[in-house]
């Protein structure tokens, strides 16, 4: 469904909605970072006596709820003994060349929970760079310290992250806020309506008893009275008092009107304003909406369209049983590209590829780069020899991609995994088969494609 096509007050919902989803993803990488942590404290304890302390240390303050102050200075004094360390000059019996030699077995799985844990992670879109370049000196960290400061940075990142997701809701509870306030200014609006109408009634009703009184009194006078020039005068005094009835009446009735038409053109320019700024809040979020699901590196898709996207399909696949498919793609060695050609290089190469993907993809299927070097694509109403010839379509694109890096043609592959939904299956479960067939592909030689 467009976003264009929901109530208003839909879309308030889904972005609230959408802000509690991305907050509960950060609070899952907080957990992993705690974990990180400690595996980063294990690796470097008895690294140096000095160092133990402050492990110590930091290892209590992350067993509580975190106190950033508290942390703060945990770190920044582990962070200087470790500079001091740094610059000591190396002897032999120091057992600090733990800290700075080439990467340990410890340091190496580090590095790789620390990128699967920036690959997975998904951050506001003005925090998209920031975490590029994480993910880019988690992969060139050479040391433990070196990977100690990305564990800091992924901590500021993830602090920012929530930080902007509060900011969100606090403005959107805002706006809510003021909303509501405007729905109880024309609900007073009504009621003072509906009591003025109530006062013109009871203006009209004393009116119509004045006068008939009046004209009882006449003709009662009419009956008693003989004398014709009384009778005059009794007649004149009446019509002085109903012409002074209606005077009073049309005063009375002209102030209220009058009041009536103010109080109705401020609510029609209050109404007016309240559009205006329904407006503007619509396109804001149609924007965030928009940027939430877009991978800003590439321009495509990112995982979480591609969540909502599957979740859409696989809910209309248990009511139709059209076929249904993951493909999971995987580019080839990509780290060794990335290694030797350096990250600019990687980042174009998954631009190409993400590009190459969005324009070789049917139309009626669904791209989105899931995290890191893999993609994935959505086969909706495709039986699996199809969808496995057009993942070997894909596949052959992706091979025949000329990259020019450092003066040399650079080929890229990539191995394809795709799994189609059957009885029992849930979207997680398919990705599952589909991430384990892509397995079998990189361990069958890799630039193949395996159906799960
Ligand atoms: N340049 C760049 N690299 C990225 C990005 N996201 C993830 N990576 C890197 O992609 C690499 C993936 O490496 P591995 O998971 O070891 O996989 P591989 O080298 O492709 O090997 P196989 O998958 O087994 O063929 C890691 O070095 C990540 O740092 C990105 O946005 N840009």
């Amino acid at each position: 469904m467009r976003l264009d096509d929901q109530p208003w007050e839909g879309k308030y919902h889904e972005a609230v909605e959408r802000l509690s989803r991305e907050e509960a993803q950060w609070r899952d990488a907080e957990t992993l970072l705690r974990q990180l942590v400690g595996c980063l404290t294990r690796a470097m304890q008895g690294a140096h006596d000095q160092l133990d302390s402050h492990i110590e240390r930091l290892n209590e303050a992350l067993a509580g709820p975190l106190a950033a102050a508290e942390l703060g200075g945990v770190v920044r004094s582990l962070s200087e003994t470790i500079d001091n360390l740094g610059a000591r000059p190396y002897t032999p019996d120091q057992r600090s060349i733990a800290i700075t030699r080439p990467r340990t077995e410890h340091g190496s799985s580090v590095q790789s929970s620390l990128s699967r844990l920036v690959d997975r992670i998904i951050v506001l879109p003005k925090l998209a760079d920031r975490a590029n370049d994480l993910r880019h000196d988690v992969a060139n960290a050479g040391d433990l310290v070196a990977l100690a400061a990305c564990g800091d940075r992924l901590a500021d990142l993830i602090n920012e992250q929530r930080m902007g997701l509060q900011r969100e809701i606090d403005a959107l509870q805002a706006v809510l806020r003021h909303v509501t306030g405007r729905l109880d200014e024309m609900t007073q609006y009504m009621a003072r309506e509906l009591t003025d109408q109530a006062t013109g009634e009871t203006n009209g009703q004393v009116l119509d008893a004045s006068v008939a009184h009046e004209i009882r009194v006449l003709g009662e006078a009419a009956l008693e009275l003989d004398d014709v020039h009384e009778l005059r005068e009794r007649v004149n005094a009446s019509l002085e008092t109903i012409t002074a009835c209606f005077r009073e009446f049309r005063d009375r009735e002209g102030a209220r009107l009058t009041a009536y038409r103010e109080r109705a053109e401020a609510m029609r320019l209050r109404i007016e304003q309240l559009e205006t700024e329904r407006h503007t809040l619509q396109r804001s979020l149609e924007r965030e909406h928009e940027l939430s699901q877009t991978d800003t590196m590439i321009g495509m898709p990112n995982r979480l369209a591609y969540e909502k996207r599957v979740d859409l399909a696989y809910q209309s696949w248990l009511v139709s049983q059209r076929p249904l498919g993951i493909a999971a793609i995987d580019i080839d060695h990509f780290k060794s590209i990335n290694d030797t050609y350096g990250h600019t290089a990687g980042d174009a190469v998954l631009r190409v590829i993400g590009q190459a993907l969005l324009k070789h993809v049917r139309p009626v299927d669904f791209v989105a780069r899931y995290g890191g070097e893999e993609f994935i694509v959505i086969f909706d109403g495709t039986e699996p020899a199809e969808a496995l010839q057009v993942c070997e379509r894909l596949r052959g694109k992706i091979q025949h991609l000329n990259f020019h890096a450092a003066r040399q043609l650079l080929r890229v592959t990539a191995s394809i995994g795709l799994a189609h939904f059957q009885p029992g299956d849930t979207p997680a479960s398919v990705f599952e088969r589909a991430d384990l067939a892509l397995y079998t592909a990189k361990n069958g030689g890799r630039n193949r494609c395996i159906m799960g």
